[in-house]
Order: C-alpha cells, then structure tokens, then sequence
C-alpha cells in the first residue's frame, strides 16, 4: 500500500453467486497486492470474495481490469467479474457498448435488451496455450475421465460425465487443480447434459475453491461440449448460483448471466495499516 492513513473504497456484486469486491483505481494508482487480496479475501477477518476485480485505466479501452483470487494469486481472466463490471461502468455511464483491457487481451461488452454480454475472446486449444505441461491432445487429455483441456485466458480442465450432482468436487477438483499435467494449475468443470444445449455444471476454481458459478469456466464448458458433439454452439449452463448463458462465435465466446450489486463500502485504515 501506498499510503494506509486513508481508508479504501470497495463495492461488493456477485453474477450468480460469484462474489466480488470491485476496486475502482481509475485516476489513481492500483492498490491491490497479493497481501491485500488474500486479507481481503479471508471471509471471517476480510470481507471475502472468490475474485477481487481492480479497474484502472487503459489508454486504448474504456477501462482496463486486473482480477486476483482469494488466495492472493492472479488470474488471467474472470468472466462473471467482467460482467459485473461492464454493467457498473454501463450505468455509469449510460453506454452500451464498452471495450475492457485484461492479461486476456482487449474484451468487448454490449447490453442487449437489458443483458449485458461479454466477449471473452476466442478459446484456446493448444497444449501449449492452455497451458499443458506437454503436448496433448487438448480434446482428450491423459487424465481420468477423459477431461477436455480449453484455455480461455485462464486454463480450464472440463470433465464431462453422467451426473454432476454426483461428482466430489472438493476432493476431485483440488486434486485436478494441481495436477503436473498444468503448470498454472487450473480450474475444474465437471459438466453432463440436461437436454438440448442445456448443461448442468458444477465448478472448482484455481486459487478460490468451489465457487457457485465461474463465467470463463461456462465458456469452456460450451467448448469442449460443442468440441465432443454434446451441444451447439450457444449453450444454457445450469450452476449452483444460477444460470449462465454462453454463445460461441466466430469472434469468441460470449456470455451472460445475472448481475448485482449488494454494498457499497470502505476498509478502515486500521484494516489496511495492519496489512
Ligand atoms: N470466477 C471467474 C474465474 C476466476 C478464475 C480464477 N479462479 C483463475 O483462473 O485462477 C469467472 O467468472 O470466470
């Protein structure tokens, strides 16, 4: 921190479930360190989040946007956080299109009828993108289960199976994340079909944990769904939090869902001088 006397601004929202502190540094410097995210993040001495989501600016976008976990990490890419904050700065600003800077490259975000859409960019699907420690066949990579490897500026392991609901996803997905198979670790879908382009999904996430609902991890679902024939290219995703839709163009994988804000408020600058 650059200067603890002063107390810290924030904004809690969640897109289905998946909750956020937003920090706006737009006209300032940033403020987040993996010290502050990880207290920050701590739900019984923080304020706890699964993705704190910074703004700052960006010379060629409208904003540009960092994402970190709750474990203090960075990610490259936060699908639900881009939404929830295309959807501040559209009401913000009245606009209704938005271009955002991540380490993903430059996303695009519109509201359509009342639904804000984001682009999270092409997928991925080269062992060495994703990224895998080898090379590999992304489609079926040499794991059990016979997951789907897709990168979608973060990496995504996505199992496709009978019945989500009976999958243990703590123990699974804590034992996937950290397979040698990825070297940045990875997140964890585990999928099966509801009906026509209709999924059930349940979620682990790299540096978080279960999570109610990931977006990038609904764009790779769609993915490795379309990629194995189980879906068409827009997709339905039923999670724990809620329901996403997903939509994979030739431009990207677009994504929408629910959106809210619940508080608005700021840390103490006891909280942050003792950091
Ligand atoms: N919840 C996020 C993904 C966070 C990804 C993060 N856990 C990682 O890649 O390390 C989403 O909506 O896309």
């Amino acid at each position: 921190m650059t200067n603890t006397a002063q107390s810290l601004p924030f904004r809690k929202m969640h897109g289905a479930g998946n909750d956020f502190v937003i920090l706006d540094s737009r006209g300032r410097d940033r403020v987040t360190t993996p010290k502050l995210a990880a207290a920050l993040g701590d739900r019984h001495r923080g304020v706890g989040f699964d993705q704190l989501a910074e703004l700052h600016d960006a010379g060629n976008a409208d904003l540009a946007l960092d994402f970190w976990n709750s474990d203090g990490t960075m990610a490259g890419a936060c699908g639900n956080a881009t939404r929830c904050v295309a959807s501040m700065v559209m009401d913000e600003t009245g606009r209704d299109a938005l271009t955002i800077r991540t380490a993903r490259g430059l996303l695009a975000a519109e509201r359509r009828n009342g639904r804000v859409w984001v682009n999270m960019g092409p997928p991925l699907t080269d062992w060495d993108k994703i990224p895998l420690s080898a090379p590999q066949d992304s489609l079926h990579l040499p794991l059990d289960g016979d997951p789907v490897g897709v990168g979608m500026g973060n990496p995504h392991c996505v199992f496709i199976t009978h019945d989500a609901e009976k999958v243990a996803l703590e123990e699974q997905g804590a034992r996937v994340e950290r397979d040698p198979l990825f070297p940045e670790r990875t997140n964890v879908e585990f999928i099966s079909l509801l009906g026509e382009d209709h999924l059930r999904m349940r979620v682990w996430e790299r540096g978080t944990g279960v999570t109610l609902a990931c977006g990038s991890g609904a764009c790779a679902a769609a993915v490795a769904a379309v990629r194995r024939g189980l879906t068409g290219p827009r997709v339905v995703l039923d999670l724990d939090g809620g329901r996403l839709e997903a939509d994979w163009r030739d431009d990207g994988v677009w994504l929408t869902g629910p959106v809210a804000e619940v508080f608005r408020a700021e840390l103490t600058a006891e909280f942050l001088a003792g950091l």
